[in-house]
């Protein structure tokens, strides 16, 4: 093969493209580290052809620029590229003596998420700034840099800014400072009022916002903070909210509007809300939850004030952000012009393959993986819950260190896993979406998404769980070939298609004696799952017989030879009824 053609490598155990993507404008990774034209021939590698395990640190580094700039300044350095198949014309030959700084000190790998303004140079209280450098955060993130004054001029924002960049703060500090300054006078008439709400999609992000509140309220004696979450005991948030009621409040929109119908005083307490945040706007806002936030909204002042802060505003939110907000709101977007909305320090790939390989496929990446990287932390995303439990179950049985996390879990397994995970290295998180957003898990080295994500949003939220803080990360996309036009929506983002790896017999063998173990009652709840999943893409679900033929290959996958019978009803409410070809109960 042509030198210059040659685009493998392995990559935090994954092998890296080796031929030009018809889904991606652009290919990363080529042997120097430079990007590689779209033209470039393909040159498909088997997975045995790799010359040289790299560890995953060197081979992420190599690959970005950006570093490779910092590099050649002397500010960083990373181990030297181990191999020679692999080195480039301009790879770095000696830079191993260059000055080794703390990553952390200098803002993760690039530095490029924090800005050059430190708090201290800022207009917020000394009981903040105590909070602030007890956090260990010295200079602001760029968002929080571009918002804080907008924010603490009382205006409403709306802040796009990538996964992992300290939005946050960005909102909670102003939104704190105006709490603190609100006159005496006006506070203690408003005793048991809540002057900041905060809503976020999902348990696990409310209660790390409340942290994050924790650690910044921590010199503001006055100020308190409360979380009121689904799947807790209603009456005993009741019985705190009373016992102890906070100015600030962090809630799930759901549990929120259950306290507005049934906790006696609640809507009288919302009437003193001086700023409303939605974390996650877009989510919010979508039609999952809409309704829920256009009746909490109505139950706050109208001269409040309003945040709401995502890494992702599609154009229908800034349509319908005048709902939330007043009109001469400021959208302040973080993302450069021309700059994805994804991290580049973060190696995204996708393999296409046929659904019965995907678990082999899955073990055989994992498996290099934890081989290549002791500190490995992964999640892997599934499409729905009980497609999330069967994953885990699958790869439990694989002797893999396997948590899980969903929604048809309690909420304390919930809490408990995602502490775990938090704390963790090498381990293995199965979940579905309610870790798709928001949530801060530190140093995950590689996000597997599983299937076509919900949307385009979804899948940057997902990938964003890694390269958080401006350290690296990978992600890989394992799509069926069916499912392959997804890949024409993420078109502008640099994802480069990964060689899929030819799974030997002996993982086969293994994963079959897996699935084997695993529960019929598993398969049965992940066959019915899946099928309302897909029935509900509007690309898939539009054909019903194409999807029972899907469904079949689904079943296969899991090694049953027919798909399980579908209880009628359920049936009927995906409107499967009278499709032929289901078998029902
Ligand atoms: N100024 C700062 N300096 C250093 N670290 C910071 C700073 N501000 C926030 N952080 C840390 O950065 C991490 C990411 O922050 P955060 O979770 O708020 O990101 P985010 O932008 O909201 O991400 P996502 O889009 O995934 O929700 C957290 O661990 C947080 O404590």
């Amino acid at each position: 093969m042509a030198g210059g053609d040659i685009l493998l490598r392995t990559h935090g155990g994954l092998p890296v493209l080796a031929r030009a993507s018809p889904c991606s404008r652009r290919l990363r990774f080529t042997a120097s580290g430079r990007r590689a034209p779209s033209s470039l021939a393909a040159a498909k590698v088997d997975i045995g052809d790799v010359v040289s395990q790299l560890r995953s640190g060197s081979a992420r580094g190599a690959a970005d620029p950006k570093r490779q700039r910092r590099v050649s300044e002397g500010v960083l350095a990373f181990p030297r590229v181990v191999t020679s198949r692999i080195r480039g014309a301009d790879e770095e030959e000696g830079q191993g003596g260059a000055p080794q700084l703390d990553a952390e000190k200098i803002g993760g790998v690039d530095g490029s998420y924090l800005s050059e303004t430190r708090f201290d140079q800022c207009a917020i209280s000394e009981l903040s700034l105590k909070g602030v450098k007890d956090a260990g955060y010295g200079r602001m993130t760029q968002v929080q840099e571009a918002t804080l004054p907008v924010i603490l001029q009382g205006k409403d924002v709306l802040a796009k800014a990538k996964t992992g960049t300290g939005k946050t703060v960005a909102f909670l500090l102003p939104a704190i400072e105006v709490l603190s300054k609100l006159p005496s006078s006006q506070r203690s008439q408003l005793r048991s009022s809540i002057n900041l709400l905060v809503m976020c999609p999902t348990r696990e992000l409310a209660n790390q916002v409340a942290v994050e509140a924790k650690k910044l309220l921590k010199y503001h004696r006055s100020l308190g903070v409360q979380v009121v979450i689904g799947g807790t005991r209603i009456t005993q948030e009741q019985r705190n909210m009373q016992a102890n009621p906070c100015q600030i409040l962090v809630a799930t929109p759901g549990r929120l509007k259950d306290h507005l119908e049934n906790t006696p005083g609640f809507s009288t307490r919302l009437k003193g809300v001086k700023v409303l945040v939605l974390d996650e706007a877009d989510r919010l806002l979508d039609m999952g939850f809409r309704r829920d936030i256009e009746k909490i909204m109505a139950a706050t002042p109208k001269d409040r004030q309003t945040l709401l802060f995502s890494a992702t505003v599609p154009e229908e939110v800034r349509q319908i952000s005048h709902v939330a907000m007043r009109k001469d709101y400021r959208f302040i977007n973080t993302v450069k012009e021309g700059d994805e909305e994804t991290h580049s320090q973060v190696s995204q790939m996708c393999m296409i393959a046929p659904l019965d390989l995907h678990f082999s496929i899955l073990y055989d990446v994992l498996k290099k993986h934890v081989a290549d990287d002791a500190d490995y932390k992964v999640i892997i995303f599934c499409t729905t819950a009980m497609v999330t439990k069967l994953v885990a179950e699958v790869l439990s049985q694989l002797k893999l260190n396997i948590r899980e996390i969903h929604s048809r879990k309690s909420q304390s397994a919930r809490t408990k896993v995602s502490d775990e995970f938090r704390r963790s290295k090498g381990v293995i998180l199965v979940s579905s979406d309610v870790s798709a957003r928001g949530v801060d898990y530190p140093d995950v080295t590689l996000v597997i998404q599983v299937g076509i994500p919900a949307g385009r949003e979804q899948y940057i939220h997902r990938i964003g769980r890694t390269g958080r803080k401006g350290k690296e990360g990978l992600g890989l996309l394992l799509l069926a070939p069916w499912e392959s036009h997804f890949l024409t929506s993420v078109k502008d983002l640099s994802v480069s298609e990964a060689v899929t790896p030819s799974v030997d017999s002996s993982t086969q063998t293994e994963v079959k004696g897996a699935l084997r173990r695993v529960e019929m009652k598993s398969k049965e709840s992940a066959y019915q799952a899946w099928l309302g999943y897909y029935n509900s893409n509007k690309t898939i679900g539009g054909n019903k017989s194409r999807l029972v033929t899907l469904g079949e290959e689904f079943s296969r996958s899991m090694g049953l030879a027919a798909p399980p019978a579908i209880p009628k009803l359920i049936l009927r409410k995906m409107g499967l009824g009278k499709v032929p070809g289901f078998r029902s109960t």
